[in-house]
């Protein structure tokens, strides 16, 4: 019997436990690509220490590939699953980095399956890939991953996973194509006892505004003090700040015809304490001075409050998304290949970051 293959790209945290979620009931053939950790993992597996599945060592997908064309040899694969962070300021675009695995067969098209944050990031794939369906998946799983090979992954595995219509494929296989890779993804114990909690969403887009809730304000206040949320907490900058953010997202979600429940503010709030000392994604990465999801969280964000009318009362939104796009064309210019400045200064009046821009 031949099982859906799936090609993991980005190998994380999220896409580690991922992969492993979903060799775990046997139920996918699973290719990883893993570039710098494409050596320690094919010599030792990953060492996995998680809330779901205890101690793993050694862990290994069915196939390890060092780049999408050495995966293309285990393709063609009914599902691209996409845990890269979504970086929509720097080049390759998601759409470029999977052009070449995604691929039409007689009668079964790859779908694609992006399981990143951020709003509105199915459009640019929907675009590119006409007729091919595309999955959206709001994960809350904390995991995080550090030597090459070892993932601490310290909050569940739950995600909530729909289709984002493509207007092409009926909705009925869309909805189909969604319920059946949330069965080979979702796992038990011998017992048939769920392990993680992947469940369908009819409502993708509303799922997307909650998650920005912690995304946008969280990340954001931790991205630019440079502090963990309980740190955050303390400095008084939950109180001035987050929830100011919260309360604007809930603001724009309502505008966009997805209210989101009065208790929601509260919960996320309350649902960081049990997390200790946490960092989210984007502290992470500018501490490492790697480039952060600033578009994907904040630009497209702001963007849609401007189309529905709603620029002025976003005030807070706006400023934390000037200052850490500033912080981002830093770490870009730093990073190099995406920008370069002219040796004088005096070539730089009236001009912007993006008229120096070498790539997009
Ligand atoms: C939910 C959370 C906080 C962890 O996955 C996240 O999305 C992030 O850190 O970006």
């Amino acid at each position: 019997m031949s099982f859906p293959s799936v090609l993991i790209i980005g190998s994380g945290g999220v896409g580690t436990i991922a992969s492993y979620s979903l060799c775990f009931n046997k139920k996918a053939t699973v290719t990883s690509v893993l570039r710098s950790s494409y050596d320690i993992v094919t010599e030792k597996g990953f060492e996995i220490d998680s809330v779901d599945y205890g101690k793993v060592t050694g862990f290994r997908p069915h196939n390890i590939a060092k780049s999408l064309d050495d995966a293309a040899q285990y393709g063609p694969f009914d599902y691209v699953l996409v845990s890269t962070k979504n970086v929509a300021d720097m080049s390759p675009l998601v759409a470029e980095v999977i052009a070449p695995v995604v691929t039409k067969t007689a009668g079964a098209n790859t779908t694609v399956v992006l399981l990143q944050n951020g709003i509105e990031i199915e459009d640019p794939i929907i675009k590119a890939f006409p007729g091919h369906v595309v999955l959206s998946g709001i994960s809350m799983i904390s995991s995080i991953l550090s030597g090459g090979n070892h993932v601490e992954h310290s909050y569940i595995e739950l995600a909530t996973i729909g289709y984002v219509d493509n207007k092409i494929t009926p909705a009925t296989d869309q909805e189909a194509i969604a319920k059946k890779f949330i069965e080979i993804y979702s796992t038990r114990n011998a017992n048939g006892t769920p392990i993680n909690q992947i469940t369908y969403n009819d409502n993708v887009r509303l799922g997307r505004w909650r998650k920005l809730v912690y995304n946008a304000s969280f990340n954001s206040v931790c991205a630019m003090t440079r502090l963990d949320t309980t740190r955050v907490a303390l400095s008084g900058n939950r109180e001035q700040w987050v929830i100011p953010i919260m309360k604007e997202i809930v603001l724009l979600a309502e505008a966009d015809g997805n209210k989101l429940p009065e208790t929601i503010i509260d919960n996320m709030v309350e649902g960081d304490k049990e997390e200790e000392y946490y960092k989210p994604s984007m502290l992470v990465d500018v501490l490492a001075d790697r480039p952060m999801e600033v578009e994907v969280i904040l630009g497209n964000t702001i963007r849609i409050g401007e189309n529905l009318g709603y620029g002025d009362r976003i005030p807070y939104l706006k400023l934390v998304y000037r200052v850490l796009k500033g912080t981002q064309y830093g770490i870009l210019e730093r990073m190099g290949g995406a920008f370069k400045l002219p040796e004088s200064r005096g070539l730089t009046e009236g001009k912007s970051y993006e008229d120096f821009r070498l790539t997009k």
